[in-house]
């Protein structure tokens, strides 16, 4: 699976940006969003969709972790987003996908927790051209989020109820109308995501192995 520290060294060049929006994103680049509430399991499917189906794997979250790592003058502007459950300013999360986009080797990307709010998604448009050819949406009760998160044990400043509760305010305020948005054109691909990992990545499978079936790489799931 391709990692961003695989991804390797700096360049300054930006995504290539076509001129025109129709087009829908940079040419032979295949984009899904991986969205869904706090903790309804996004990273871990995105780890099992990567290996399994060719993806560069991009967590903006992991994104923004590496920022405040090299020492960033922004790194306590993104801790605190994050202890607080706040979003990044749009402009910061879009250079950062940007950049990590550019140094992969790989053209297709799953791109997990983005976009969250209307902002990203416009930010996205604009700036980098780029439409999803669909969004994942990993549909799970708050309950079962909320269990998840109180259990992930990973030592995640933002694992505790009253971030989570911040958290889940900002999912249904700001990021479900983005599904919403996408919804409306055709391009939400919704997944029950309360079973076992296994059970879900089942159900995703079938969509990556309609996309192929569309990208005529395959005759579909074998
Ligand atoms: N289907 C599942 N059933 C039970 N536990 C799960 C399932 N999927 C993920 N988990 C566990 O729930 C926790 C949260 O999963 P994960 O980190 O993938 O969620 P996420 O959507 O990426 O959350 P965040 O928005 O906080 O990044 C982890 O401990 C993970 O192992
Ligand atoms: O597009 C994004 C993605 C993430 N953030 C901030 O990072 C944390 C953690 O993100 P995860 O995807 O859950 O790992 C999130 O709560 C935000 O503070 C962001 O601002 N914008
Ligand atoms: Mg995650």
């Amino acid at each position: 699976m391709e990692t961003m520290a695989k991804d390797g060294a700096a360049q300054e060049a930006t995504v290539t940006p076509n001129k025109d929006v129709s087009e829908d994103k940079p040419k032979g680049y295949t984009v899904i969003y991986v969205s869904g509430g706090p903790g309804s399991g996004k990273s871990t499917q995105c780890a099992k969709i990567a290996p399994y189906f060719g993806f560069c794997h991009l967590s903006v979250g992991d994104l923004l972790e590496a920022e405040v790592e090299t020492g960033s003058e922004y790194g306590k502007m993104i801790e605190d987003c994050k202890k607080e459950g706040r979003l990044v300013p749009s402009d910061l999360v879009v250079k950062l996908l940007q950049q990590a986009m550019q140094r992969s080797q790989n053209k297709k990307f799953v791109i997990d927790g983005f976009p969250r709010n209307e902002e990203n998604r416009a930010a996205a448009e604009s700036i980098m051209k780029i439409e999803p050819d669909f969004v994942l949406f990993l549909d799970c009760s708050e309950e079962e989020m909320k269990r998840r998160l109180l259990n992930r044990n990973q030592g995640r400043v933002d694992d505790n109820i009253n971030t989570i509760q911040k958290r889940l305010k900002v999912y249904f305020e700001c990021t479900l109308p983005v599904i919403n948005y996408y919804s409306a054109k055709g391009k939400v691909r919704k997944i029950d995501a309360e079973g076992s990992p296994e059970e879900v990545f089942e159900a995703i499978k079938d969509v990556f192995f309609e996309l192929k079936e569309k990208h005529g790489e395959t005759a579909g799931r074998p």
